[in-house]
């Protein structure tokens, strides 16, 4: 049904949960005696931070933060709204961010800046996919499970009009999906 959408895969099912498997390895590493507060971003990043939890054998806590900039197309608005904030008070902890990609940069600038001001005592992040050609702003993530071209992606928790999330791979579109929706 979903496959007939995608014009080209670049991250096979079984590609990603290995990698994801390699990142908690490491991850348990890094945060043992840490009890990192892992920051799910919604909600793109639910599928990635759902599997990269149970490969993570070492105490933590999980919580969310919904922010937007992209609305319901491919380009970023620029501007990051806040649209559910945390549960808990981060201070004095070490945090771990998650998500599903980072594109232009805008979304994890204003988390990483707005997490520090909040007096986190570290602040790093996890991101399934970097695509490194779509960079506005300067920041780079601790843990990267792939790099993708300057294509728009889906699948794994990647949306195109909140559609393809469920998709087990990373692909893109063919291109009538976009004329069929404008
Ligand atoms: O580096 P950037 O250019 O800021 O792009 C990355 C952000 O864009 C997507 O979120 P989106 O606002 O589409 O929300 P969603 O996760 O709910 O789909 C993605 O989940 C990242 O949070
Ligand atoms: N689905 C999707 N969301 C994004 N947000 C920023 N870049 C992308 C992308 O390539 N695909």
């Amino acid at each position: 049904m979903l496959e007939k959408d995608i014009k080209e895969t670049f991250y096979s099912k079984e590609e990603i949960h290995e990698r994801i498997a390699q990142l908690g390895k490491t991850l348990s590493e890094d945060y043992k005696d840490k009890n990192p507060l892992v920051v799910g971003i919604l909600k793109g990043a639910v599928p990635f931070l759902t599997d990269l939890v149970r490969e993570m054998n070492i105490p933590l806590e999980m919580d969310f933060m919904d922010v937007s900039s992209y609305g319901n197309t491919t380009v970023s608005s620029g501007e990051v709204k806040i649209l559910k904030d945390l549960d808990t008070v981060v201070e004095n902890r070490h945090l771990l961010i998650v998500e599903d990609i980072i594109d232009s940069g805008r979304t994890l600038n204003y988390l990483v800046n707005l997490l520090k001001y909040r007096q986190a005592s570290s602040v790093k992040i996890v991101t399934l996919l970097d695509k490194p050609d779509g960079r506005v702003i300067d920041i780079e993530a601790d843990y990267v499970g792939f790099e993708v071209p300057n294509e728009f992606v889906v699948g794994f928790g990647l949306d195109y009009a909140e559609r393809y999330r469920n998709l087990p791979y990373i692909g893109v579109l063919k291109p009538e999906v976009y004329e069929k929706n404008s």
